[in-house]
């Protein structure tokens, strides 16, 4: 089970199907159901997603999740087994010759051919779209002048990352998809792809990202889905995810002697109606998430107090999207 090592869940998190998702009619890409088997294996296992026009959604997930599969299910570049997959309402398989000027596509290794020189590569997927963005400006946008002429197989990780994003973005597609974009990216090149996928959402375009960067999810993120074990465990926005109610601080956070019973912390805070956890994921620090109050940082306090611990630090906040995701998937590697 996905979550059975996971010491709590945010109460904000959506089980999927993705309710908190945008409605189905200004859904530019709609997953329902979707199924994909490796080997008799189903690695995405009836997987919910949707995006919506002129906003970004990122899907976060462990290794092994089943995010790149379900991304190239949505490119047509692997057939579902079961379920449908909807972009601009067509089916990317069957409709794969009308959807291929609309949509832009960023393959998690980027995919590109390794003869080419960089600008050059650019200017030709250029030239198949009817009317692309200028190419210099893009090259210009991107850093990508200082080695245009180098061929994409001697290119730095990040260098090749950024002709990729390019070659996706060129033809103006209403529709993008962009596997770990910022993958081994230095901080300068990142804030330049975040500053075009900014650009691009503000011209209405969808952006579909995965990230392993909590941070970038946090920055970027109109919608956030949350993908382990194949299927969606949580969706929301970036907010909603990190809020216990999905308005204030949602969690307190106190240092103190190891060990503690935090059932007896849950029992303490217990009042009708609010649904409080605990738990203590590194000794000496533990998280509590729920409708934090005065009377609720009081109850901690007081916890602490009855056992003659001493707090070195007690503090309130909203979780960060890191908190949410390790609790949601776990601390274990995979
Ligand atoms: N062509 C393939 N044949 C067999 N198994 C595959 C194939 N492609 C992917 N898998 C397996 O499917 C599972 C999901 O892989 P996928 O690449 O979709 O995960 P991911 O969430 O994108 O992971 P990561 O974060 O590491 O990129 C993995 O266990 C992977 O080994």
């Amino acid at each position: 089970m996905p979550l059975s090592d996971a010491p709590a869940r945010p109460r904000t998190a959506s089980a999927a199907p993705d309710d908190a998702a945008p409605d189905a009619d200004d859904a530019a890409v709609r997953v329902r159901g979707l199924v994909k088997r490796y080997d008799g294996r189903a690695v995405v296992d009836g997987l919910d997603l949707t995006a919506a026009q002129g906003a970004v959604t990122a899907v976060l997930g462990p290794n092994g999740a089943g995010k790149t599969t379900t991304i190239e299910c949505c490119e047509g570049l692997r057939s579902p087994d079961g379920g449908t997959v909807r972009v601009l309402g067509l089916d990317p398989v069957a409709d794969a010759r009308r959807l291929r000027p609309r949509v832009g596509v960023m393959l998690q290794d980027g995919g590109l051919p390794t003869g080419v020189r960089a600008l050059e590569l650019l200017r030709h997927v250029a030239a198949m779209y009817a009317a692309p963005r200028p190419v210099d400006e893009l090259a210009e946008r991107l850093g990508l002048h200082g080695f245009a002429r180098t061929t994409v197989r001697r290119l730095s990780g990040g260098q090749r990352q950024r002709v990729a994003l390019a070659a996706a973005v060129v033809g103006r597609p209403e529709v993008v998809f962009l596997d770990e974009p910022s993958a081994g990216m230095d901080p300068q090149s990142r804030r330049a792809v975040w500053d075009l996928v900014r650009e691009l959402r503000a011209d209405g375009v969808a952006i579909v990202l995965t990230t392993h960067l909590m941070d970038e999810a946090a920055d970027l993120a109109d919608h956030v889905h949350v993908v382990d074990h194949g299927r969606v465990i949580a969706s929301g926005s970036v907010r909603e995810l990190t809020s216990a109610d999905g308005a204030g601080p949602g969690s307190v956070r106190v240092e103190a002697a190891p060990g503690l019973d935090v059932t007896t912390l849950v029992e303490a805070l217990a009042e009708p109606g609010a649904d409080w956890t605990a738990a203590e994921p590194e000794p000496g620090v533990y998280t509590v998430t729920g409708p934090v109050s005065p009377a609720a940082v009081a109850a901690v306090t007081g916890w602490l107090a009855e056992r003659g611990v001493l707090a070195r630090s007690v503090t309130t906040g909203s979780r960060t999207l890191e908190d949410v995701f390790l609790d949601l998937t776990g601390r274990n590697l995979r």
